[in-house]
């Protein structure tokens, strides 16, 4: 009976929830047998107490409270909200003096109330100070069932249970709560007293309020209630709670008043939303509330499910998706890689801010894509799908944005904070702009600087890092910039902030860095000049919404194209593949080092060139690349390692310290990853040295890699499998869902031998 050492149980009120409890403590065997430890129980009510004995729940019980409560180790409150306070006023009288200190052997009090703050104040009132021995706490199950006889031992299982202790609470009498709702099954979160109340009444609170409420309505209507009996599956879905047991619900919403009038008042603004929308026959509003509402219904049930890459993403936090690849294999085949990341989000961006309706085919369905699709979401426009990479956005124009109700999360993705930088700076409203531990690291001096030259009002946490704080209605002004990095994320972001400036933004860059921005705005009908190293427009204008056809990403084809380039017997095609001149330095580079790969079927989608890229084995040498390639294959480079460390001779990178600030530090985390399986090479602040394997057939070892949370580390690994002498295990990979969902199993399609490995939850 895995940790709970209690010696008696005291349950006061045995109805579903006490009783559940009885009996998912019986499930998992406490005092059952020749096991110790006894459950009693203590109701108003004896035929209860007699069902529970009967029911073998509990092994006795009292409708009086005094009588159980001598030899009693731990006691569980299981009354109604505003009964709670009669209860513990009796109990402060019966407990002896100082046996609620929250010391061992002592009395530990627990309450599953659905309120905390009106019984956190109800026990101040009867113990005259918050004992240490009390913890108070909320098991978030039920059912519209009440009585003991709907016990149910699994009610409780996979469910949470908050607790709320408070600075007074003793943390060994709440580490034996824990210790009972662990028993059950249950998973075990604490929060605040005053969050509990506030989360409550909109996710539990309110709902029921909303069902007994249209219920009643109906049934007033229809005093014969006969349109019930023509009730459809959506009436009984929304309405099943309002079978609930009506005391404890009285109760809840005299305790949790305030916190419940927040919420409807929500409600009611957002019901008035919808109604002026049908009112006014408005269906881009109702599809904008329909399909927020009905892809966080589905976001919902893919966290609780587990399945989605969303809950990848989560489990990612934990690093629990683990890459193992087998050595050896050859690749070959005919494949198209998921849509380009780059152009994804710009797709979404400008299609919001258009004039009209932006159909996009070849979405990339990865989550930093997604990121900037829900973030539109949340500032009120309507998008339907993805459905196999298509989407459509119905625009609302340069001014159409809603301020979103909390901060906007883009997860993972550095591109898609630093572009809605420069589009959020033009906002009538404030924003806030937050992401995930990686995104959280990376730097944003580099928008948030010259966004501020603009006149743009930006907080931003300590070194330039994010959260970025945006105050919206600032009037912007145009800037001549000249950029201290070739980063076409920078350019962008300035170039967005430029559509809402008064006069000119001009962008000048060190080097030419991938130009999808300007071209896709030039395909909305936006001017966008360009001279030698200089782009600019001129603020104020509008854009018209263009269709728009995604091609393959070359970042993702990369793997693919490294693969084959250093397995003898390899041939490949990759097929409808971005090759914007901006973008095409990994083609550059392997060329130079000797691969056979060349493009067919060359022609132009929507304003991007794209081509099938042929590649063949042969021989790989290593060579110093040339730095103006460097911006042309800035996210390449870790599968570039990978093909410089199975070539002949050495590959000398130089002058691309941007690698330092990706995901990762990308020159340290493959400088670790090649040591690891054994690959000589000369780290240096802008690049590294790497010795090829120069003519044997097994380049390098296998080894265990850490990817840091980093895709392009984690794909590159993989693909560095093909050469190597034993299994590479890569760690922490989930994150290759945020550019590139279903690789491994493309991977495999070619020849690789790549399987996934996820960790059991931890408890
Ligand atoms: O503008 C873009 O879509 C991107 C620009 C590059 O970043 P920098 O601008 O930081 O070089 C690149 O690394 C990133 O994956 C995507
Ligand atoms: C650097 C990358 O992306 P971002 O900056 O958008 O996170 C990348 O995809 O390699």
């Amino acid at each position: 009976m895995g940790g709970v050492r209690e010696s008696r149980i005291l349950i006061v009120g045995l109805g579903l929830i006490g009783g559940s409890l009885a009996a998912a403590l019986r499930a998992a065997g406490y005092g059952l047998e020749n096991r110790p430890g006894e459950i009693v129980a203590c109701d108003p009510d004896a035929g209860e107490i007699a069902l529970g004995i009967e029911m073998g729940l509990i092994d006795g019980g009292d409708t009086r409270l005094a009588p159980l409560v001598e030899g009693a180790s731990l006691i569980v409150l299981a009354v109604p909200v505003l009964a709670m306070e009669s209860v513990m006023v009796e109990l402060a009288g019966v407990l002896p003096g100082g046996s609620l200190d929250g010391t061992a052997p002592g009395v530990v009090v627990t309450d599953v109330g659905s309120t905390k703050a009106a019984i956190r104040d109800c026990a101040l009132r009867a113990f005259g100070r918050l004992p240490a021995g009390l913890v108070l706490g909320h098991p978030i199950a039920g059912s519209e069932k009440s009585g003991v006889v709907a016990s149910n031992p699994r009610l409780y299982a996979n469910h949470k249970v908050i607790l709320t202790p408070v600075p007074e609470t003793a943390p060994a009498a709440v580490d034996r709560v824990r210790a009972l709702w662990r028993a059950c099954r249950a998973e075990i979160l604490e929060m605040e007293v005053e969050r509990h109340d506030q989360v409550l009444a909109r996710t539990s609170h309110l709902p029921h309020l909303l069902a007994f409420s249209l219920v009643d309505t109906l049934a007033r209507q229809d005093e014969r209630l006969d349109i019930f009996r023509y009730a459809a599956g959506g009436f009984r879905d929304f309405t099943r709670i309002a079978g609930s047991d009506p005391v404890m619900w009285r109760d809840i919403f005299i305790a949790n008043r305030d916190a419940v009038l927040a919420s409807l008042d929500d409600f009611e603004a957002g019901v008035s939303r919808l109604r002026q929308a049908v009112e006014a026959g408005d269906g881009d509003a109702m599809l904008a509330i329909f399909d927020r509402a009905s892809h966080a219904r589905h976001y919902f049930d893919s966290l609780l499910n587990q399945t989605s890459y969303q809950a990848e993403y989560q489990m990612q936090q934990q690093g629990r998706l683990t890459f193992l690849a087998s050595p050896g294999g050859r690749v070959a085949g005919r494949i198209r890689v998921p849509g380009d990341k780059s152009i994804s989000h710009r797709s979404i961006m400008l299609g919001a801010l258009a004039e009209g309706v932006t159909e996009v085919k070849g979405f990339l369905e990865g989550e930093d894509s997604l990121a900037t699709l829900q973030a539109f979401r949340e500032m009120g426009v309507a998008i339907e799908g993805p459905h196999q990479g298509r989407v459509i956005v119905h625009g609302v124009g340069m001014h159409g944005l809603k301020a979103p109700s909390g901060p906007l999360y883009v997860g993972n993705a550095g591109t898609a904070m630093r572009l809605f930088a420069g589009l959020l700076a033009g906002q009538a409203f404030d924003t806030e702009l937050i992401g995930d531990a990686s995104l959280t690291k990376r730097p944003m001096g580099r928008v948030a600087d010259p966004l501020r030259l603009m006149g743009a009002v930006i907080d931003t946490a300590e070194g330039g890092r994010p959260p970025l704080k945006i105050r919206g209605g600032q009037r912007l002004k145009g800037i001549d910039y000249d950029m201290p990095m070739a980063s076409a994320q920078v350019k962008s972001c300035l170039l967005l902030a430029g559509l809402y400036a008064d006069g000119e933004t001009r962008v000048r860059e060190p080097a030419p860095t991938r130009d999808h921005t300007e071209r896709m705005l030039a395909g909305f009908g936006y001017e966008v000049h360009r001279k030698g190293d200089t782009c600019w427009l001129e603020g104020g204008g509008t854009l018209a919404a263009a269709p728009i056809d995604v091609p393959s990403d070359i970042s993702s084809a990369t793997f693919f194209l490294v693969a084959a380039a250093i397995t003898p017997g390899s041939n490949l095609v990759l097929e409808h593949v971005g090759i914007n001149p901006t973008r095409i330095g990994v083609i550059n580079v392997l060329k130079l080092m000797g691969a056979d790969l060349w493009l067919v079927n060359e022609h132009e989608v929507g304003g991007e060139p794209v081509a099938d890229l042929h590649i063949r084995y042969a021989p790989l040498h290593g060579i110093d690349i040339p730095e103006d390639q460097v911006p042309l294959a800035i996210d390449e480079f870790p599968a570039l390692f990978i093909a410089a460390a199975s070539a002949i001779g050495t590959t000398r990178l130089r002058g691309a310290e941007e690698l330092r600030v990706k995901e990762s530090d990308r020159i340290q985390a493959m400088a670790d990853g090649l040591a690891a399986i054994g690959v000589e090479h000369t780290v240096l602040e802008d690049g590294i040295d790497i010795v090829g394997a120069g003519e044997r057939e097994v380049a390098y070892g296998g080894g265990r890699i850490d990817s840091l949370g980093d895709h392009r580390i984690a794909m590159a690994f993989v693909i560095a499998s093909l050469r190597a002498g034993d299994e590479i295990i890569i760690d922490d990979c989930a994150n290759v869902a945020t550019s590139f969902p279903g690789f491994t199993a493309l991977a495999r399609t070619v020849g690789l031998k790549v399987r996934e490995e996820t960790d059991e939850v931890a408890p």
